[in-house]
């Protein structure tokens, strides 16, 4: 059986990383950006308060209380200003450019809010409650660098240097399909012999997760022709597809049926519990790769988490490998087949020390997943556990 860790090195080797392309900011997020980040101007780009109050010369209200003068009354996005001249206050508020002679803010909590005069009640240091230009960002200074994810606050951080498009890695777009002639769409009602599709719902779900566009292009039933037509009829919006089900050694899998004769798939049986029976390989005359996932629930998303999830990744311009290990102690004993890497389901405390199993470790109690936050992972060559051990956990 070949090993889980060469499973996801075959695939890594084989997935390209996606060429960049120029995105509208609204469309951005969750990409990865592909040119460096820099600011035309200082940010902030000009002296300005940090509080709603009175911008004054700090030495004028050393000997506060004092009462002063307002002169004039500077709102954000003021744009002349005059300067302030000794014994004078100008009312500002946040955001406001600090007018020339200023070198402090008075917090209107300090004063009588006054319009005509202000009494101030405190004296302030020079500089108070005054943000500097380019304090944050000095002109042409790098914010971010290639390689980066583009998250809430860096798109923030382009928008905020005046960009309105950015060169980025777009989010790998997956189609997800279902296989399986047992297979119900939910809401529908459930015949004699038939379950419904969660997987599909399963997988679109965890690769939206893991920042790829998931499309669920449903269910396919048993023909292997019709399972081709299908995959053929998506492939045009698809950097990847996913597959569930129709892998194993049964009479009826159309999924290995139709993509063995193309020589480009390879079914296998990768050590691993659950999960055994995976296949990998390109389709199409674009070589989209196309992971052909087993259909039990728990396989098929224990294999999302540690093969494609980390060659959307890799696609995606990030770094890609297998999905960390933390530490922590098992509280109950755990049993794993020999020979096999064994992903157990459990639940990691909150504080990350230690690890449950949960009850219902077959591979096709989604509800025990669901109850789940990591997997427990047990070595090849391990058959046993014993309670208070230390294991690794990946959180999930
Ligand atoms: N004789 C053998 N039988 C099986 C072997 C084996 O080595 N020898 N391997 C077992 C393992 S391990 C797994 S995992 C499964 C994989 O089977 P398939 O990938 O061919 O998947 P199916 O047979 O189509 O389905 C398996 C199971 O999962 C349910 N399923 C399928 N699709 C969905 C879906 N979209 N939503 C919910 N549930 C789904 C399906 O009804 C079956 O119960 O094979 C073992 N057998
Ligand atoms: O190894 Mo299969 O993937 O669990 O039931």
């Amino acid at each position: 059986m070949k090993s889980v860790d060469a499973h996801l090195a075959d695939i890594l080797a084989t997935v390209r990383t996606l060429a960049p392309l120029e995105l509208e900011l609204e469309r951005a997020l969750g990409t990865t950006l592909a040119e460096e980040v820099s600011s035309p101007v200082p940010l902030p780009p000009f002296d300005n308060s940090a509080m709603d109050g009175y911008a004054v010369r700090s030495a004028d209200v050393a000997a506060a209380p004092v009462t002063l003068p307002v002169i004039d009354d500077i709102p954000a996005g003021s744009g002349e200003l005059r300067a302030i001249g000794p014994g004078h206050a100008v009312r500002i508020m946040t955001g406001a450019p600090l007018p020339a002679g200023a070198d402090a803010v008075v917090p209107v909590e300090w004063t009588d809010a006054g319009t005509a005069t202000v009494r101030v009640d405190r004296p302030v240091a020079e500089g108070n409650a005054v943000r500097r230009a380019g304090e944050d960002v000095q002109a042409g200074e790098v914010v971010l660098k290639p390689g980066t994810r583009i998250g809430a606050a860096q798109l923030g951080i382009i928008a905020g240097t005046g960009r309105r498009r950015v060169w980025v890695r777009p989010r790998p777009r997956v189609v997800v399909l279902s296989t399986g002639a047992e297979l119900v769409e939910p809401g529908a009602p459930l015949g004699a012999g038939q379950i419904w599709d969660s997987n599909s719902f399963t997988l679109t779900a965890a690769v939206r997760e893991a920042g790829g566009d998931g499309f669920r292009a449903g269910t396919v039933t048993d023909d292997p022709a019709v399972f081709l037509d299908q995959l053929d009829a998506q492939l045009v919006r698809a950097d990847v597809v996913i597959t569930s089900g129709g892998v194993s050694m049964g009479a009826y899998e159309p999924v290995k049926e139709a993509l063995t004769p193309l020589g480009t798939v390879r079914f296998e049986r990768v050590a691993m519990q659950p999960g055994m029976p995976q296949g990998f390989g390109v389709v199409g005359d674009d070589q989209v790769p196309i992971f052909t996932l087993p259909g039990n629930p728990v396989s098929s998303y224990v294999s999302f988490m540690l093969f494609v999830r980390p060659a959307l990744r890799k696609m995606s311009g990030l770094p890609a490998g297998p999905p960390p290990l933390h530490t922590a102690q098992v509280l109950s004993a755990l049993r794993s087949p020999e020979g096999k890497r064994s992903f157990l389901r459990g639940v990691l405390a909150d504080d990350g020390t230690v690890v449950t199993p949960v009850h219902g470790q077959g591979s096709h109690q989604l509800a025990a997943l669901a109850s789940a936050n990591c997997l427990i992972v047990v070595p090849e060559q391990v058959t046993e556990v014993p309670s208070g051990a230390a294991v690794q956990v990946i959180r999930i």
